[in-house]
């Protein structure tokens, strides 16, 4: 498989380009989505009190609390850790697992990000963990994936002050794979370019560093 030469992932779409700076912690209200859970079993016409399904209500409650914890966390947070290693050349993270939901028929997609940034030109660097953190602060919501891939762009300039960033995602949704369409297998693939990295030669670079060998 070849990857398209990424493009500008800036979007006229105003969801797209929602604001990322401190968000308002956003809680899972537990008891509402346990009894929206319980709501939905009958609306399909299962039995919630049946042995097997008493606990889901609980547990799906409790899970959201995990898949959708983004809401509640600051991508300013996870990169407030921050130190100066005097580089000022391209870092890569690349194969950063992803794991995020759909906000169209809140089925999980997943796949791999990967992400490359030339610092700020006085050399301040971020933790790398704090890359696949950063990933997983976006992923963890209702999303769709240009959304992420704009997102964590958009956060290490505007938070980290990079002079350049790559980001790329490549993802399977089930919702294309295991209802609708039933497309098993098929990838989709989002970039975002910001700055020093919209330069061909640098963002040649980048790429082959980024996909490293493995096509
Ligand atoms: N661009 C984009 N589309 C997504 C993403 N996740 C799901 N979708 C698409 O969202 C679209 C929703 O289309 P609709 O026609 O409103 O919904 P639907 O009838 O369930 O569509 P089908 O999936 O084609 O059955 C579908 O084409 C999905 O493939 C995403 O991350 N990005
Ligand atoms: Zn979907």
């Amino acid at each position: 498989m070849s990857i398209p030469t990424p493009t500008d992932g800036a979007s006229a779409d105003p969801d797209l380009s929602a604001e990322i700076d401190s968000v308002a912690p956003r809680q899972v209200d537990h008891e509402r989505a346990r009894a929206a859970v319980r709501e939905f079993l009958l609306a399909i016409g299962e039995d919630p009190d049946r042995a097997g399904l008493r606990d889901t209500p609980d547990r799906v409650a409790r899970a959201a609390t995990q898949l959708f914890g983004g809401l509640s966390q600051d991508p300013v947070e996870v990169l407030s850790a921050r130190f100066s290693i005097d580089h000022e050349e391209l870092i890569i993270v690349r194969d950063i697992e992803i794991y995020s939901t759909c906000e169209h028929h809140l089925l999980p997609f997943h796949g791999v990000a990967h992400v490359g940034y030339i610092p700020a030109p006085d050399g301040t660097v971020t933790g790398l963990s704090k890359l696949a953190r950063l990933v997983d602060v976006f992923a963890r919501r209702p999303q769709v994936q240009e959304r992420i891939t704009t997102q964590v762009a958009d956060a290490l300039v505007d938070h980290l002050g990079v002079q350049g960033v790559i980001v790329v995602i490549e993802a399977e949704h089930l919702c294309m794979s295991m209802r609708g369409v039933h497309k098993p297998g098929s990838r989709t693939i989002t970039s975002a370019v910001r700055g020093q990295l919209r330069d061909p030669a640098t963002r040649a670079e980048a790429m082959s560093l980024l996909l490293g060998g493995k096509r």
